[in-house]
């Protein structure tokens, strides 16, 4: 039987490239209010997995489906407006524009339904939104830095700022695409912090991470690719115990 907590199912999804295959039989089901992470070695299909939840990337077989909602064939945006939002391995930002108005416009292009010149315009006489957005640039501990062009943050100020670029479209299901990479750790902490603070508030968060520190601080549960196929899933307990994950992808070392 469907279980009823399930908000996010891949089903079946096979993802080729040619004659390579990047992805097969994957089965994943992504619980309503975890946090589900996806870990695997170099090439083992991750962002490959990602993208096709997300739209860029069609599956050559099988489905998505979201809240009762098949993603496969929608674009990117109509999957974002169904409530999934994503941080990416390299933040997607508007450089020339201040941190404040970089995170205005997601909360603008979600509740106008698509990005206009327009509302670049009407940025200073959208009270309500810049009230929402200082709000939300405090909760990831940057609000001073509103004032800021967003093209000159260090990087780890970057991807704190698209996670408050995330939050302000309050989606059901966030995903992030290794957002700790490049950091340093202390930033890693303070991102760790920070993403179990939304935990805290019920968010379903996938994850895609390298750092096995990342990982085992704030999954629920653990998938693990290798070579295109789960080959483990479970709680970080079970999965770190698993022989073959250890064998494929953590070497013996946890
Ligand atoms: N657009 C593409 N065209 C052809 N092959 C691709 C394409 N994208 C990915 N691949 C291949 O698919 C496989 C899975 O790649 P993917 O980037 O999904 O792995 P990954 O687990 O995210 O790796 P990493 O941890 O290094 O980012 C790799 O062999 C890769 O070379």
């Amino acid at each position: 039987m469907a279980n009823p907590n399930v908000v996010l199912h891949v089903a079946d999804v096979h993802k080729r490239f040619g004659g390579l295959h990047a992805l097969s039989d994957i089965d994943l089901q992504i619980e309503e209010g975890k946090t589900h992470a996806i870990i695997g070695p170099n090439g083992a299909g991750k962002s490959t997995l990602l993208n096709v939840i997300i739209g860029k990337l069609a599956p050559s077989s099988g489905q998505v489906v979201f809240d009762g909602n098949v993603l496969t064939g929608k674009k990117p945006y109509q999957i974002n407006q169904l409530g999934i939002a994503r941080v990416f391995q390299t933040p997607e930002i508007f450089a020339d524009l201040s941190v404040l108005h970089n995170v205005m416009i997601p909360a603008l292009a979600k509740r106008d339904g698509m990005f206009t010149l327009n509302m670049m315009r009407s940025l200073e006489s959208e009270t309500g939104i810049r009230a929402e957005a200082e709000h939300m640039l405090e909760d990831v501990g940057m609000l001073n830095r509103r004032g800021m062009l967003a093209g000159s943050l260090s990087r780890g100020d970057k991807r704190r700022m698209e996670l408050a670029m995330c939050l302000i479209q309050h989606p059901r299901l966030l995903l992030l695409d290794e957002p700790t990479a490049g950091m340093s750790r202390h930033d890693t902490n303070t991102t760790i912090e920070l993403l179990k603070k939304i935990k805290a508030r019920g968010m379903t968060k996938v994850i895609i991470e390298h750092d096995m520190h990342v990982v085992f601080s704030l999954a629920d549960k653990i998938s693990v690719l290798a070579q295109g196929r789960i080959i483990a899933d479970g709680t970080p307990d079970q999965v770190r115990g698993n022989p073959k994950v250890q064998e494929a992808y953590l070497g013996g070392a946890h």
